[in-house]
Formats: C-alpha cells, structure tokens, sequence
C-alpha cells in the first residue's frame, strides 16, 4: 500500500484583514494526502475565507501557502488543475442543461468533449439525474443543482477537493452515496477539505477535524483526541465547549418570548 506522507498542503503564518477586521489571525497547518478535513467553526470564524485564499480567489492575504509542492503565489496556476471545488453558493448557468453545463466546465479544464460528456453522463446517471441530463438547470430543483456541482467538482478527477456546505438540499439517500464516494477518494489518497455546520456528518466522515475560532485554529485532531479534550459528547457538543458557546437555551428563550412579544 502506497504511504500518504508527504503534505499536500502546507500553511504557515496565514493573516488576512478585510481593512481593520483581523479574519485570520495566524494559521498553520499541514494536510496529508488520504485526511478527510473537517474544517469547522461558527459563522464568520474565517473558514470559507481560508479555502478561498488557497483556490486563489484571494491573493491578498500574509503568509506562505503550497499546495501539490507549488507555492500558490507564484502565479502559475497549474496546481488548480489538480484541485476541485464546491462553493458554498454558487453561480450555475440556469439557461443551460446539464449536459451544456458539464461539458463546458469539462472543456475549461481542458479536457475532450465527448470524454468528459461521457463522464458526466454516467455520473448524473448514479446520482439518479439521468432523465434530466438534457433539460435546463433552471427546471432542477435545490438538491439536483447541487448534484450537478458535485459533479463538476469530479470531472477533473482532481487531488483535492474543496468542500463547503456540500450536501445542501440533498436527500438522505444522496447523501448516503456521496458520504461513501468520499470515503472511497480518501483511500486511494485523494485529500478532502470539508467545511460544514452539518456536525452530524463531518463527526463520521472526517478523519481529521480542525475547529476555527476567531480567524485561529482551536482544536485539530480525529474525533476520539477531541473527544478525549472535551467533557462532552458529540462534535456538536465540542464544538459549543470550545467556541464558549453555553447560552443556546437562554437565547432561544428570548426569542420566543420577543416573538411572542411579551
Ligand atoms: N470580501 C470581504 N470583505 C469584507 N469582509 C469580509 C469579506 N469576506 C469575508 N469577510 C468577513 O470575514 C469574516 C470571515 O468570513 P468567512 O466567510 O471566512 O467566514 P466563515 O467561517 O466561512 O463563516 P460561515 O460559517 O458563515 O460561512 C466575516 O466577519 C466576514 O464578514
């Protein structure tokens, strides 16, 4: 069996503002071929700030980030070759069908037309969108769009995928197979960053789970290690522990009763 032990990703001294706002504060880090990253924290923690800066959508930021070896600030962009993403949101062409849709993106990667057509046929068939290959995504529904990003994130058979809020909209079934997909890239040493509130999921999928808080890293291990940190029980409950977040019953009570205007 080949050894996944060489980082594929390498951060060191990440900083970034947004004018006087401090995002990240200092982040390193070093991800694995074969790590399945759990990359969580609360709302405006800095994640989607960080993945954005490696896809190098934002290339103001302090620091040095490599990724597959290649210091991504040098400007060539042959890495992103190697790399796929699911936004959190995402501009998808409504007027085109899928098959439009798929191969265009294919063909942006560079790849032949019929061979990524053929591919993403057979993908939007397991995932159970055959009949629809041909129609227009402004007819699909939230989790059939979703799919369809999914599938464009494969195309490429990339190294690394980016992953945020994938399974949005999608039903249980979906997100049985897809949970199994990943699973399946990971063993054969692709590397998974996974960002999501859906604790659920990323406490089974993940082998490796890194909690930001604050625009810095305040937990980074497998589920037991954090386990073994916390008083409590689920990733969920970790989560509340080490973001210091005990108010959720007080704050909910204070909601009804405003609604209730009382
Ligand atoms: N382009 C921008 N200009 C100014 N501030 C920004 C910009 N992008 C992000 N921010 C700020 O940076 C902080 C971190 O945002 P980011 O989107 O990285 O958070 P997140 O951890 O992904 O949150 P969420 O869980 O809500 O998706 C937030 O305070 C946000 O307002």
């Amino acid at each position: 069996m080949e050894l996944f032990n060489e980082p594929i990703i390498t951060i060191r001294g990440l900083k970034k503002s947004f004018g006087t706002k401090k995002v990240l504060k200092e982040i390193n880090l070093d991800v694995y071929k074969g790590q399945i990253i759990g990359y969580i924290g609360p709302n405006g923690a800095g994640k989607s700030t960080t993945v954005k800066i490696m896809l190098g959508l934002i290339e103001d930021y302090e620091g040095e980030i490599k990724i597959l070896g290649q210091d991504i600030s040098n400007g060539d962009v042959e890495y992103k070759s190697k790399i796929g993403y699911v936004p959190e949101t995402a501009e998808i062409y409504d007027n085109l069908t899928g098959r439009e849709y798929l191969t265009f993106i294919g063909e942006l990667y560079g790849l032949d037309y019929d061979e990524v057509d053929e591919k993403a046929q057979k993908l939007m068939d397991l995932f159970g969108l055959k009949n629809v290959y041909d129609s227009r995504i402004s007819s699909y529904s939230k989790g059939m769009r979703q799919k369809v990003l999914i599938i464009s994130s494969l195309l490429n058979n990339p190294d690394i995928l980016f992953l945020d809020e994938p399974l949005s909209g999608m039903d249980a079934n979906s997100v049985m197979v897809f949970k199994e997909v990943l699973a399946e890239l990971a063993s054969q040493g692709k590397t998974i960053f996974y960002s999501s509130h859906i604790m659920e999921v990323v406490e089974k999928i993940s082998n490796r789970i890194i909690l930001i808080n604050d625009g810095q890293i305040v937990a980074d291990g497998s589920f037991d290690e954090l386990k073994g940190k916390s008083i409590e029980g689920s990733l969920e409950e970790i989560f509340n522990e080490l973001t210091g977040f005990k108010e959720h019953k007080d704050i909910a009570e204070e909601i009804v009763s405003i609604v209730q205007g009382v």
